[in-house]
Protein backbone atom coordinates (compact mmCIF):
# COMPACT_ATOMS: atom_id res chain seq x y z
CA UNK A 1 0.00 0.00 0.00
CA UNK A 2 1.65 3.35 -1.08
CA UNK A 3 1.98 5.96 1.66
CA UNK A 4 -0.88 8.34 2.27
CA UNK A 5 1.83 11.26 2.92
CA UNK A 6 1.66 13.19 6.43
CA UNK A 7 -1.09 15.88 5.62
CA UNK A 8 -3.75 13.04 4.99
CA UNK A 9 -2.82 11.65 8.15
CA UNK A 10 -3.42 14.40 10.47
CA UNK A 11 -6.71 15.76 9.95
CA UNK A 12 -6.95 19.56 10.79
CA UNK A 13 -3.55 19.93 10.17
CA UNK A 14 -3.36 22.42 7.73
CA UNK A 15 -5.80 25.06 8.81
CA UNK A 16 -4.30 24.45 12.11
CA UNK A 17 -1.22 25.74 11.04
CA UNK A 18 -2.48 28.62 8.85
CA UNK A 19 -4.09 29.58 12.59
CA UNK A 20 -0.94 29.13 14.24
CA UNK A 21 0.81 32.21 11.79
CA UNK A 22 0.54 31.32 7.90
CA UNK A 23 -1.81 33.23 7.33
CA UNK A 24 -2.15 37.23 7.65
CA UNK A 25 -3.01 38.49 11.15
CA UNK A 26 -6.48 38.27 10.61
CA UNK A 27 -6.43 34.73 11.16
CA UNK A 28 -3.61 34.26 14.08
CA UNK A 29 -4.06 33.59 16.97
CA UNK A 30 -5.13 36.48 19.37
CA UNK A 31 -2.96 37.32 22.32
CA UNK A 32 -4.29 35.66 25.17
CA UNK A 33 -4.29 37.36 28.89
CA UNK A 34 -2.10 35.10 30.86
CA UNK A 35 -0.98 34.97 34.42
CA UNK A 36 1.96 37.35 36.03
CA UNK A 37 5.15 35.39 34.50
CA UNK A 38 8.36 35.79 34.28
CA UNK A 39 10.51 35.09 31.02
CA UNK A 40 8.07 33.60 29.15
CA UNK A 41 10.68 34.37 26.21
CA UNK A 42 9.43 32.86 22.85
CA UNK A 43 5.44 33.70 23.56
CA UNK A 44 3.79 35.37 20.86
CA UNK A 45 3.46 38.99 22.34
CA UNK A 46 0.59 39.90 19.36
CA UNK A 47 -1.62 38.31 16.31
CA UNK A 48 1.46 39.87 14.03
CA UNK A 49 4.26 38.26 15.47
CA UNK A 50 2.29 34.85 15.39
CA UNK A 51 1.98 35.62 11.24
CA UNK A 52 5.90 36.69 11.46
CA UNK A 53 6.65 33.29 12.90
CA UNK A 54 4.47 31.33 10.70
CA UNK A 55 5.65 33.05 7.73
CA UNK A 56 9.43 32.58 8.81
CA UNK A 57 8.78 29.00 9.32
CA UNK A 58 7.78 27.87 5.97
CA UNK A 59 11.11 28.97 4.49
CA UNK A 60 12.92 25.49 3.48
CA UNK A 61 16.19 25.56 4.76
CA UNK A 62 15.08 27.29 8.06
CA UNK A 63 12.86 24.13 8.67
CA UNK A 64 15.93 21.73 7.75
CA UNK A 65 17.82 23.22 9.68
CA UNK A 66 15.42 22.98 13.01
CA UNK A 67 14.67 19.16 11.81
CA UNK A 68 18.37 18.62 11.38
CA UNK A 69 19.08 20.03 15.00
CA UNK A 70 22.13 21.81 16.22
CA UNK A 71 25.80 20.43 15.14
CA UNK A 72 28.82 20.25 16.58
CA UNK A 73 30.39 17.93 19.59
CA UNK A 74 27.87 16.74 21.98
CA UNK A 75 24.62 17.60 19.99
CA UNK A 76 22.99 14.98 18.30
CA UNK A 77 20.70 14.01 20.94
CA UNK A 78 19.24 17.83 20.31
CA UNK A 79 18.91 16.21 16.77
CA UNK A 80 14.88 15.04 15.52
CA UNK A 81 15.78 12.21 13.65
CA UNK A 82 14.07 11.05 10.47
CA UNK A 83 13.29 7.43 10.66
CA UNK A 84 15.40 6.41 6.82
CA UNK A 85 18.85 7.41 9.48
CA UNK A 86 18.09 5.78 12.51
CA UNK A 87 20.86 5.65 15.03
CA UNK A 88 22.00 2.20 14.85
CA UNK A 89 20.98 -0.13 18.24
CA UNK A 90 23.84 -1.16 20.01
CA UNK A 91 25.60 -4.59 19.68
CA UNK A 92 24.38 -6.61 22.45
CA UNK A 93 27.06 -8.16 24.90
CA UNK A 94 28.92 -11.36 24.06
CA UNK A 95 27.79 -12.69 27.77
CA UNK A 96 27.07 -11.99 31.31
CA UNK A 97 25.51 -8.90 32.89
CA UNK A 98 26.14 -5.32 31.68
CA UNK A 99 28.35 -3.85 33.69
CA UNK A 100 26.75 -0.72 35.83
CA UNK A 101 25.60 2.36 34.08
CA UNK A 102 25.80 0.28 30.71
CA UNK A 103 22.97 0.69 28.43
CA UNK A 104 20.52 -2.07 28.08
CA UNK A 105 21.77 -4.27 25.55
CA UNK A 106 20.17 -3.71 21.73
CA UNK A 107 18.00 -1.35 23.15
CA UNK A 108 17.63 1.60 20.25
CA UNK A 109 18.30 5.24 22.07
CA UNK A 110 20.03 8.11 21.48
CA UNK A 111 23.43 9.38 23.85
CA UNK A 112 22.95 12.59 25.68
CA UNK A 113 25.63 15.06 25.90
CA UNK A 114 26.50 15.14 30.12
CA UNK A 115 24.49 17.68 31.92
CA UNK A 116 25.89 20.65 33.05
CA UNK A 117 27.59 19.81 36.12
CA UNK A 118 27.22 23.48 37.22
CA UNK A 119 23.37 23.30 37.15
CA UNK A 120 23.28 20.27 38.14
CA UNK A 121 24.89 21.06 41.10
CA UNK A 122 22.44 24.41 41.98
CA UNK A 123 19.19 22.15 40.94
CA UNK A 124 20.59 19.91 43.75
CA UNK A 125 21.21 22.63 46.64
CA UNK A 126 17.73 24.19 45.31
CA UNK A 127 15.63 21.27 44.86
CA UNK A 128 16.80 20.19 48.48
CA UNK A 129 16.27 23.43 50.12
CA UNK A 130 12.73 23.70 48.51
CA UNK A 131 11.81 19.78 49.64
CA UNK A 132 13.19 20.15 53.30
CA UNK A 133 12.25 24.18 54.18
CA UNK A 134 9.27 24.66 52.12
CA UNK A 135 7.15 21.58 51.77
CA UNK A 136 8.74 18.71 54.12
CA UNK A 137 8.59 16.04 51.44
CA UNK A 138 10.51 13.46 53.15
CA UNK A 139 11.74 12.80 57.15
CA UNK A 140 15.46 12.78 57.41
CA UNK A 141 15.60 8.70 57.28
CA UNK A 142 14.80 9.21 53.40
CA UNK A 143 17.60 11.33 52.70
CA UNK A 144 19.97 8.84 50.98
CA UNK A 145 17.18 8.02 48.84
CA UNK A 146 15.94 11.42 47.87
CA UNK A 147 20.28 12.08 46.97
CA UNK A 148 20.44 8.79 45.23
CA UNK A 149 17.22 9.63 42.61
CA UNK A 150 19.05 12.26 41.49
CA UNK A 151 16.63 14.46 40.21
CA UNK A 152 19.03 17.48 39.42
CA UNK A 153 21.08 15.25 36.69
CA UNK A 154 17.99 14.14 35.55
CA UNK A 155 16.39 17.65 34.98
CA UNK A 156 19.44 19.07 33.32
CA UNK A 157 19.91 16.13 31.26
CA UNK A 158 15.62 16.14 30.33
CA UNK A 159 15.77 19.97 29.58
CA UNK A 160 18.90 21.46 28.13
CA UNK A 161 16.99 24.51 26.63
CA UNK A 162 16.16 25.58 29.66
CA UNK A 163 16.81 29.49 29.50
CA UNK A 164 17.12 29.61 33.02
CA UNK A 165 17.58 27.50 36.36
CA UNK A 166 14.51 28.93 38.00
CA UNK A 167 12.52 27.29 34.52
CA UNK A 168 14.63 24.13 35.47
CA UNK A 169 13.15 24.29 38.92
CA UNK A 170 9.35 24.23 37.71
CA UNK A 171 10.26 20.72 36.20
CA UNK A 172 12.18 19.44 38.95
CA UNK A 173 9.29 20.51 41.88
CA UNK A 174 6.80 18.73 39.74
CA UNK A 175 9.08 15.82 38.98
CA UNK A 176 9.83 15.29 43.31
CA UNK A 177 5.66 15.75 43.76
CA UNK A 178 4.65 13.30 41.38
CA UNK A 179 7.14 10.95 43.08
CA UNK A 180 6.28 11.62 46.63
CA UNK A 181 2.75 10.67 45.28
CA UNK A 182 3.91 7.77 43.88
CA UNK A 183 6.06 6.51 46.67
CA UNK A 184 3.73 7.44 49.62
CA UNK A 185 0.40 6.64 48.44
CA UNK A 186 0.92 3.89 45.50
CA UNK A 187 4.32 2.46 46.55
CA UNK A 188 6.67 1.55 48.80
CA UNK A 189 7.26 4.07 51.34
CA UNK A 190 3.01 3.47 52.75
CA UNK A 191 1.22 3.24 49.90
CA UNK A 192 -1.71 0.98 49.16
CA UNK A 193 -4.13 0.28 46.72
CA UNK A 194 -6.67 0.05 49.26
CA UNK A 195 -7.68 3.28 49.41
CA UNK A 196 -5.72 5.03 46.68
CA UNK A 197 -8.71 6.49 44.65
CA UNK A 198 -9.50 8.74 47.42
CA UNK A 199 -6.29 9.91 48.32
CA UNK A 200 -5.34 10.50 44.59
CA UNK A 201 -8.43 12.43 44.09
CA UNK A 202 -8.35 14.93 47.06
CA UNK A 203 -4.61 15.18 46.30
CA UNK A 204 -5.68 15.94 42.53
CA UNK A 205 -7.73 19.28 44.27
CA UNK A 206 -3.92 20.85 44.96
CA UNK A 207 -3.29 20.73 41.19
CA UNK A 208 -6.75 21.03 40.11
CA UNK A 209 -8.21 23.73 42.84
CA UNK A 210 -11.70 22.99 44.53
CA UNK A 211 -14.43 25.68 43.78
CA UNK A 212 -16.52 25.38 46.82
CA UNK A 213 -18.75 27.59 49.45
CA UNK A 214 -16.57 30.17 52.12
CA UNK A 215 -17.84 27.42 54.54
CA UNK A 216 -15.97 24.19 53.44
CA UNK A 217 -13.03 26.08 51.66
CA UNK A 218 -11.27 26.21 54.79
CA UNK A 219 -11.28 22.30 55.31
CA UNK A 220 -9.93 21.80 51.97
CA UNK A 221 -7.62 24.20 51.98
CA UNK A 222 -5.94 23.39 55.28
CA UNK A 223 -6.30 19.57 53.62
CA UNK A 224 -3.63 20.26 51.14
CA UNK A 225 -0.97 20.59 54.18
CA UNK A 226 -1.78 17.53 55.79
CA UNK A 227 0.41 15.41 54.09
CA UNK A 228 4.04 15.64 51.98
CA UNK A 229 2.71 14.41 48.74
CA UNK A 230 -0.46 17.55 48.70
CA UNK A 231 2.27 19.99 49.86
CA UNK A 232 4.71 18.89 46.95
CA UNK A 233 1.43 19.30 44.54
CA UNK A 234 0.80 22.08 46.01
CA UNK A 235 3.72 24.20 45.99
CA UNK A 236 5.07 22.89 42.67
CA UNK A 237 1.71 23.61 41.14
CA UNK A 238 1.70 27.48 42.47
CA UNK A 239 5.30 27.87 40.77
CA UNK A 240 4.22 25.84 37.82
CA UNK A 241 1.34 28.33 36.89
CA UNK A 242 3.05 31.25 37.52
CA UNK A 243 5.51 30.60 34.71
CA UNK A 244 3.04 28.43 32.33
CA UNK A 245 0.05 30.49 30.44
CA UNK A 246 -3.47 29.36 31.13
CA UNK A 247 -3.81 26.86 28.69
CA UNK A 248 -0.26 25.43 29.69
CA UNK A 249 -1.65 24.76 33.11
CA UNK A 250 -4.72 23.02 31.80
CA UNK A 251 -2.67 20.46 29.80
CA UNK A 252 -0.84 19.65 32.73
CA UNK A 253 -3.91 18.67 34.71
CA UNK A 254 -5.31 16.68 31.72
CA UNK A 255 -2.04 15.17 31.90
CA UNK A 256 -2.09 14.48 35.53
CA UNK A 257 -5.59 13.44 35.62
CA UNK A 258 -4.56 10.84 32.90
CA UNK A 259 -1.96 9.90 35.46
CA UNK A 260 -3.70 9.45 38.61
CA UNK A 261 -6.41 7.02 36.06
CA UNK A 262 -3.45 5.01 35.42
CA UNK A 263 -2.37 4.19 38.98
CA UNK A 264 -6.31 3.21 40.10
CA UNK A 265 -5.93 0.62 37.46
CA UNK A 266 -3.10 -1.15 38.38
CA UNK A 267 -4.01 -0.47 41.59
CA UNK A 268 -7.50 -2.61 40.85
CA UNK A 269 -5.05 -5.56 39.08
CA UNK A 270 -2.98 -5.36 42.23
CA UNK A 271 -5.72 -5.83 44.78
CA UNK A 272 -6.79 -8.66 42.72
CA UNK A 273 -3.65 -10.07 42.01
CA UNK A 274 -5.04 -9.83 38.38
CA UNK A 275 -2.34 -10.16 35.51
CA UNK A 276 -4.18 -8.05 32.77
CA UNK A 277 -3.30 -8.94 29.09
CA UNK A 278 0.02 -7.77 27.42
CA UNK A 279 -2.10 -5.24 25.26
CA UNK A 280 -4.36 -4.51 28.43
CA UNK A 281 -0.78 -3.34 30.77
CA UNK A 282 -0.01 -1.66 28.08
CA UNK A 283 -2.83 0.53 28.06
CA UNK A 284 -2.90 0.96 31.93
CA UNK A 285 0.75 2.41 31.31
CA UNK A 286 0.28 4.83 28.21
CA UNK A 287 -1.87 6.40 31.31
CA UNK A 288 0.68 5.65 34.62
CA UNK A 289 3.32 7.32 32.25
CA UNK A 290 5.90 9.99 32.48
CA UNK A 291 3.85 12.13 29.90
CA UNK A 292 3.29 15.43 31.97
CA UNK A 293 7.16 15.14 32.01
CA UNK A 294 8.21 16.11 28.18
CA UNK A 295 4.63 17.79 27.54
CA UNK A 296 5.92 20.99 29.93
CA UNK A 297 9.16 20.69 27.69
CA UNK A 298 7.93 24.48 25.93
CA UNK A 299 7.13 26.06 29.82
CA UNK A 300 10.50 25.10 30.95
CA UNK A 301 11.67 26.06 27.42
CA UNK A 302 10.23 29.62 27.81
CA UNK A 303 7.64 29.36 25.17
CA UNK A 304 4.31 27.86 24.36
CA UNK A 305 3.06 25.31 21.83
CA UNK A 306 -0.33 26.82 21.44
CA UNK A 307 -3.38 24.88 22.46
CA UNK A 308 -4.78 24.12 19.30
CA UNK A 309 -1.28 22.70 18.00
CA UNK A 310 -1.08 20.64 21.02
CA UNK A 311 -4.37 19.28 20.20
CA UNK A 312 -3.87 18.43 16.55
CA UNK A 313 -4.63 14.35 16.75
CA UNK A 314 -0.71 13.65 15.01
CA UNK A 315 0.61 15.47 18.01
CA UNK A 316 -1.24 13.68 20.43
CA UNK A 317 -0.08 10.40 18.98
CA UNK A 318 3.54 11.51 18.86
CA UNK A 319 3.35 12.39 22.63
CA UNK A 320 1.82 9.29 23.33
CA UNK A 321 4.66 7.35 21.91
CA UNK A 322 7.22 9.16 23.23
CA UNK A 323 5.68 8.74 26.41
CA UNK A 324 4.81 5.17 26.56
CA UNK A 325 8.92 4.99 25.06
CA UNK A 326 9.58 6.36 28.34
CA UNK A 327 7.68 4.31 30.28
CA UNK A 328 8.49 0.84 29.00
CA UNK A 329 12.62 2.06 29.41
CA UNK A 330 11.45 2.81 33.29
CA UNK A 331 10.00 -1.04 33.26
CA UNK A 332 12.95 -2.26 31.92
CA UNK A 333 15.83 -0.77 34.12
CA UNK A 334 13.33 -1.28 37.29
CA UNK A 335 12.95 -4.93 36.22
CA UNK A 336 15.36 -6.46 39.05
CA UNK A 337 14.64 -3.73 41.39
CA UNK A 338 10.77 -4.70 40.98
CA UNK A 339 11.76 -8.60 41.21
CA UNK A 340 13.04 -8.01 44.28
CA UNK A 341 9.99 -5.51 45.97
CA UNK A 342 7.76 -7.47 47.99
CA UNK A 343 4.65 -8.82 45.86
CA UNK A 344 4.50 -8.84 42.81
CA UNK A 345 5.11 -5.65 40.97
CA UNK A 346 3.91 -5.76 37.07
CA UNK A 347 5.97 -4.69 34.34
CA UNK A 348 6.07 -5.16 30.88
CA UNK A 349 8.47 -8.15 30.98
CA UNK A 350 6.84 -9.88 33.69
CA UNK A 351 3.37 -9.58 31.54
CA UNK A 352 4.67 -11.26 28.98
CA UNK A 353 6.50 -13.47 30.88
CA UNK A 354 2.90 -14.24 32.20
CA UNK A 355 0.54 -13.99 29.71
CA UNK A 356 2.72 -15.45 26.30
CA UNK A 357 3.94 -18.06 28.95
CA UNK A 358 7.62 -18.03 27.79
CA UNK A 359 10.70 -17.34 29.84
CA UNK A 360 11.87 -14.49 32.36
CA UNK A 361 14.88 -13.99 29.54
CA UNK A 362 12.78 -14.13 25.98
CA UNK A 363 10.03 -12.07 28.16
CA UNK A 364 12.42 -9.20 28.93
CA UNK A 365 13.93 -9.31 25.11
CA UNK A 366 10.36 -9.19 23.56
CA UNK A 367 10.12 -5.92 25.98
CA UNK A 368 12.87 -4.55 24.62
CA UNK A 369 11.80 -4.78 21.07
CA UNK A 370 8.11 -3.46 21.93
CA UNK A 371 9.97 -0.27 23.45
CA UNK A 372 12.38 -0.07 20.41
CA UNK A 373 9.21 -0.07 17.77
CA UNK A 374 7.57 2.17 20.00
CA UNK A 375 10.54 4.58 19.72
CA UNK A 376 10.55 4.02 15.69
CA UNK A 377 7.20 4.75 15.55
CA UNK A 378 7.59 8.09 17.65
CA UNK A 379 10.25 9.20 15.84
CA UNK A 380 8.64 8.87 12.06
CA UNK A 381 5.28 10.02 13.25
CA UNK A 382 7.74 12.84 14.82
CA UNK A 383 9.41 13.96 11.56
CA UNK A 384 5.97 13.69 9.56
CA UNK A 385 4.46 16.01 11.86
CA UNK A 386 7.42 18.00 11.82
CA UNK A 387 7.62 17.89 7.96
CA UNK A 388 3.69 18.84 7.51
CA UNK A 389 3.64 21.77 10.28
CA UNK A 390 6.50 23.39 10.06
CA UNK A 391 5.93 26.22 12.48
CA UNK A 392 8.66 27.23 14.84
CA UNK A 393 6.90 26.55 18.59
CA UNK A 394 5.88 22.55 16.97
CA UNK A 395 9.38 22.42 16.09
CA UNK A 396 11.06 23.24 19.16
CA UNK A 397 7.82 20.98 20.95
CA UNK A 398 8.72 18.29 19.24
CA UNK A 399 12.81 18.53 19.75
CA UNK A 400 11.80 18.68 23.37
CA UNK A 401 10.03 16.26 23.09
CA UNK A 402 12.64 14.20 21.58
CA UNK A 403 15.57 15.24 23.97
CA UNK A 404 13.38 14.60 27.14
CA UNK A 405 13.11 11.20 25.66
CA UNK A 406 16.90 10.86 25.57
CA UNK A 407 17.32 12.86 29.17
CA UNK A 408 15.23 10.03 30.53
CA UNK A 409 16.97 7.33 29.04
CA UNK A 410 20.52 8.67 30.43
CA UNK A 411 19.09 8.92 33.90
CA UNK A 412 17.89 5.34 33.95
CA UNK A 413 20.79 4.26 32.45
CA UNK A 414 23.06 6.11 34.67
CA UNK A 415 20.83 5.91 38.09
CA UNK A 416 23.16 2.79 39.34
CA UNK A 417 21.45 3.70 42.83
CA UNK A 418 18.33 2.97 41.85
CA UNK A 419 18.48 0.36 39.06
CA UNK A 420 20.43 -2.38 37.54
CA UNK A 421 20.40 -4.83 34.58
CA UNK A 422 19.42 -8.53 34.87
CA UNK A 423 21.49 -11.46 33.52
CA UNK A 424 19.87 -11.88 30.56
CA UNK A 425 23.14 -11.88 28.20
C1 LIG B 1 7.36 11.38 37.21
C2 LIG B 1 6.08 10.77 36.86
C3 LIG B 1 5.04 11.56 36.18
C4 LIG B 1 5.90 9.53 37.16
C5 LIG B 1 4.64 8.85 36.94
C6 LIG B 1 4.69 7.41 36.68
C7 LIG B 1 5.86 6.71 37.23
C8 LIG B 1 6.06 6.75 38.70
C9 LIG B 1 6.70 6.10 36.39
C10 LIG B 1 6.47 6.09 34.93
C11 LIG B 1 7.82 5.34 36.94
O1 LIG B 1 7.44 4.03 37.07
P1 LIG B 1 7.64 3.22 38.42
O2 LIG B 1 6.58 3.57 39.39
O3 LIG B 1 7.74 1.79 38.02
O4 LIG B 1 9.03 3.79 38.96
P2 LIG B 1 10.32 3.00 39.52
O5 LIG B 1 10.50 1.84 38.63
O6 LIG B 1 10.00 2.61 40.90
O7 LIG B 1 11.47 3.94 39.43
MG1 LIG C 1 9.34 0.71 37.34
Amino acid sequence: MSDPGPSSLQPGLSAAAARAGTRPAAGARPALPGPPSFARTARPAAPGAAAREGAAAVERPAVERILRGPSGLGTASLRLRRQEEPAAPEEPATSGPPAPGSAIPGLYHHPVPEPDPARVEEISARIKRWAVDEVQAYPPEWEDQFDGFSVGRYMVACHPDAPTVDHLMIATRLMVAENAVDDCYCEDHGGSPIGLGSRLLLAHTALDPLHTTSEYEPAWLASLQSDAPRRAYRSAMEYFVRQSSASQADRYRHDMARLHLGYLAEAAWAQEDHVPEVWEYLAMRQFNNFRPCPTITDTVGGYELPADLHALPAMQRVIALAGNATTIVNDLYSYTKELNSPGRHLNLPVVIAEREGVSDRDAYLKAVEVHNDLMHAFESEAAALAAACPVPTVLRFLRGVAVWVDGNHYWHRTNTYRYSLPDFW
